[in-house]
Parts: C-alpha cells; sequence; structure tokens
C-alpha cells in the first residue's frame, strides 16, 4: 500500500496555502507534518482525506482507504465508551472493540458516558476509535493534544504496532512522539506564493 501525492496545491478561505507538494507514505511508515501555526497542516489533511477539494494536484489513495483524526473527538456524548467504539467498529465492518479499549487504557471506563470523560480520556477514546477502522492510513491531526506523558507513549506505541502490520500514519504535530523512525515532512519549502491583489489602488493609501 502507498499514497503519492504529485504536485498538490491547496487552499484555505480561498486563499492558496501550499503549491508543487509531493511525497509517498507507504505501508510501514509515519511521516510527521511540521509547520508553524497557520502554515496549513490542517488544510493539507483535510486536503488528503477528501474533506476540501485540491486546488490542483494528484492523491493517490482514496479516502476510503483512509481514517481521518480531526482535532475534535468526534464522540456521541451520551454513549458509553465501549457504545462509541462499538458504534464506530459496526461502520467499519469490525467487531471486536476489546483490543483497542485495552491499547489506550480505556478498559476500566468501558461503561462512562463520554460526557463524563476528562480531555485526556476523550481524546484516548478518540485515538482507540482509529484502531476499529481496519484502514491502513492513518490522517491525524494532532493527535496528543490533552495527553499526558504516559497516554503519549501508549498512543506511541499504537502507532508502532499499527505500521509493523503494513500501517501509515501521516500526523501534523508539534511535540515529539518519541517515533524516532518517523519521517519528517517540512511544510515550508511548498508555502503558496500570495496572490496579486487585483483591487489594489494606490489612491486609497
Ligand atoms: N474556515 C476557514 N476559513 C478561512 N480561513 C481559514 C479557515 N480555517 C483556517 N483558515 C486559515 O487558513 C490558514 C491555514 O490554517 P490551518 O488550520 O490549515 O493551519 P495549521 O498549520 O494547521 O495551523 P495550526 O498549527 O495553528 O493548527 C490560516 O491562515 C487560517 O487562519
Amino acid at each position: 500500500m502507498e499514497m503519492r501525492v504529485t504536485d498538490l496545491a491547496c487552499a484555505r478561505g480561498g486563499l492558496p496555502l501550499i503549491e508543487g507538494m509531493s511525497f509517498t507514505v507507504a505501508g510501514g511508515e509515519a511521516l510527521v507534518l511540521r509547520g508553524p501555526n497557520g502554515s496549513g497542516k490542517t488544510t493539507l489533511l483535510r486536503t488528503l482525506a477528501g474533506l476540501q477539494p485540491a486546488l490542483s494536484g494528484e492523491i493517490s489513495c482514496p479516502p476510503e482507504q483512509m481514517t481521518y483524526g480531526a482535532h475534535a473527538d468526534g464522540l456521541k456524548a451520551v454513549l458509553s465508551v465501549a457504545e462509541n467504539l462499538s458504534f464506530w467498529a459496526a461502520i467499519h465492518g469490525q467487531r471486536d472493540i476489546a483490543p483497542a479499549l485495552a491499547a489506550m487504557n480505556l478498559t476500566e471506563l468501558a461503561e462512562r458516558p463520554a460526557q463524563t470523560l476528562s480531555a485526556g480520556q476523550k481524546r484516548r477514546l478518540g485515538l482507540a476509535r482509529l484502531l476499529v477502522t481496519g484502514r491502513w492510513l492513518w490522517v491525524l491531526d494532532e493527535p496528543t493534544v490533552s495527553l499526558d506523558a504516559a497516554s503519549v507513549a501508549l498512543f506511541a506505541a499504537v502507532v508502532r504496532g499499527h505500521l509493523a502490520q503494513g500501517g501509515a500514519a501521516l500526523m501534523a504535530t508539534h511535540i515529539d512522539l518519541g517515533l524516532a523512525e518517523a519521517r519528517v515532512l517540512e511544510l515550508a519549502p511548498y508555502k503558496a506564493a500570495l496572490p496579486v491583489d487585483p483591487g489594489f489602488d494606490e489612491a486609497f493609501l
């Protein structure tokens, strides 16, 4: 399995942010996306996940082969931890949620309504969801927000396990995940030139 991105350009709010971007992610690989606030990491991930159209370029992997973890945890507040996971597992044709619960240290919280979880516990549940999708490519936006050091380590182990099974991960993160094997993809070289404002008029200066 491989995702090949070729000469991609994307925009947000009508402004081009990224242009001329090409890279590949293959099964067994983790790619960490780096760039300052506002540089377009979320925009790139949304584009790859098919949530917004690219301005131009090609993405070889269809959204059906990936799972996208956004800033929001995407939980159903009144469902329990186990019910939330079962819901997602059913959508993806999976049954066994026990390994996902155990991997993100949620077994003891299985019966708790999601709305009563702490921010870090909610994030752990959001990440456990990845494990019941069966998708090979994980596209993740700041996956470790709200996690304490122990949970970051748990998550790194989950990612490593996914890679070992031939999966891949593309993650925007500002923190060190402790995944020494991850490649870093800097956004800076692909910063799009700002369009010239055709309505500019010196008389108004
Ligand atoms: N809904 C929106 N409408 C218009 N512009 C937006 C919208 N969302 C984000 N932007 C702008 O698009 C640019 C890129 O934002 P994006 O969220 O992709 O950056 P980022 O690299 O993920 O930032 P951060 O590190 O802060 O999460 C920013 O200048 C931002 O203000």
